[in-house]
C-alpha cells in the first residue's frame, strides 16, 4: 500500500456557528476514540445516538452507543423519512441518523455533534448546509494503517478493503470546513470543542 499526503490541521473559524457539527474521517483514525473521550469529558456537547443494524459489541447499551434496529426496523423507518441521513458503512451494516432527536436537540440549544461516514456527512451537507463539517486527520499515513492493523478488528483482507477506502476518504478532506488532526486524543478533542465554540477544559 503506497503511502498517500494527508491533510494539515485548519481550524480558522470560517462560518458562523451553527450548533450541529459533523465529525467524518477515514476508518481507524480514532472518531469513535475521540467521540468517547468527548462523551465523557465534555457533557457540554450533544453527542448524536445512531441507528444501527449491527449487532451490539459486549458492553454496548442501546441509546448510549447506538439504536440497535432489525433490518426490517431500520427499513421502516427510512420508509417514514425519519433519517436525517443513513448510509451502508463498509459493505454491511446500516447507520443513519434520526431527525427527531437532532431537531429536538438543536430547538433546546444544543451543541449537537454528528459522528458519521463521508456518506452520511455528504447527506447532512446537502440538507443542512450551515452546519460545520469536520474531518478528522491521521498524523501520517503509516500512523493510520498502524492504528488500523493494532486495533486487531478487521481481517488482512478487510484491512486492505478499508484502506482503499480511506484514501478516497482523505482525497475529500477538502470538502471539510475544517481540519483536526488525531495526534493526541486529549488534544484533538480539546480543537473540537473549541471549534464548537465550547470551552475546552484541560484534563491532567
Ligand atoms: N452515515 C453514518 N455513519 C455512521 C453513523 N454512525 C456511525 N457511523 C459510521 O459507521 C462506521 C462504523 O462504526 P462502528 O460500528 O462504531 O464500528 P467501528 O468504527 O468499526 O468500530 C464509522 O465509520 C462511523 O463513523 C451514522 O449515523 N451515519
Ligand atoms: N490519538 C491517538 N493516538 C494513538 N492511537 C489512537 C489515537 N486515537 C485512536 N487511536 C487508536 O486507533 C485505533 C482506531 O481508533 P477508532 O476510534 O476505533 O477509529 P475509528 O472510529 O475512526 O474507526 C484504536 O485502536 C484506538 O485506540
Amino acid at each position: 500500500m503506497s503511502a498517500v499526503d494527508v491533510p494539515k490541521e485548519s481550524v480558522k473559524r470560517t462560518k458562523a456557528l451553527s450548533g450541529v457539527t459533523v465529525l467524518a474521517g477515514p476508518t481507524a483514525v480514532g472518531k469513535g476514540t475521540v467521540s468517547t473521550f468527548i462523551r465523557d469529558n465534555y457533557p457540554d456537547v450533544w453527542l448524536s445516538v445512531s441507528a444501527t443494524t449491527r449487532q451490539a459489541r459486549p458492553g454496548e447499551q442501546e441509546g448510549v452507543h447506538y439504536f440497535f434496529k432489525s433490518a426490517d426496523e431500520f427499513d421502516s423507518l427510512v420508509a417514514e423519512g425519519e433519517f436525517l441521513e443513513w448510509a451502508v458503512v463498509h459493505g454491511i451494516n446500516r447507520y443513519g441518523t434520526l431527525r427527531s432527536t437532532v431537531n429536538a436537540a438543536v430547538a433546546q440549544g444544543k451543541s449537537v455533534l454528528l459522528e458519521i461516514d463521508l456518506q452520511g456527512a455528504r447527506q447532512v451537507k446537502e440538507a443542512m448546509p450551515e452546519a460545520d463539517f469536520v474531518f478528522l486527520a491521521p498524523p501520517s499515513w503509516d500512523e493510520l494503517v498502524r492504528r488500523l492493523v493494532g486495533r486487531g478488528t478487521e481481517s488482512a483482507e478487510e484491512q486492505h478493503r478499508r484502506l482503499e477506502t480511506a484514501k478516497l476518504e482523505i482525497a475529500a478532506a477538502p470538502e471539510f470546513d475544517y481540519i483536526i488532526v488525531n495526534d493526541d486524543v486529549s488534544r484533538a478533542a480539546a480543537a473540537l470543542v473549541d471549534l464548537m465554540g465550547l470551552t475546552p477544559h484541560h484534563i491532567v
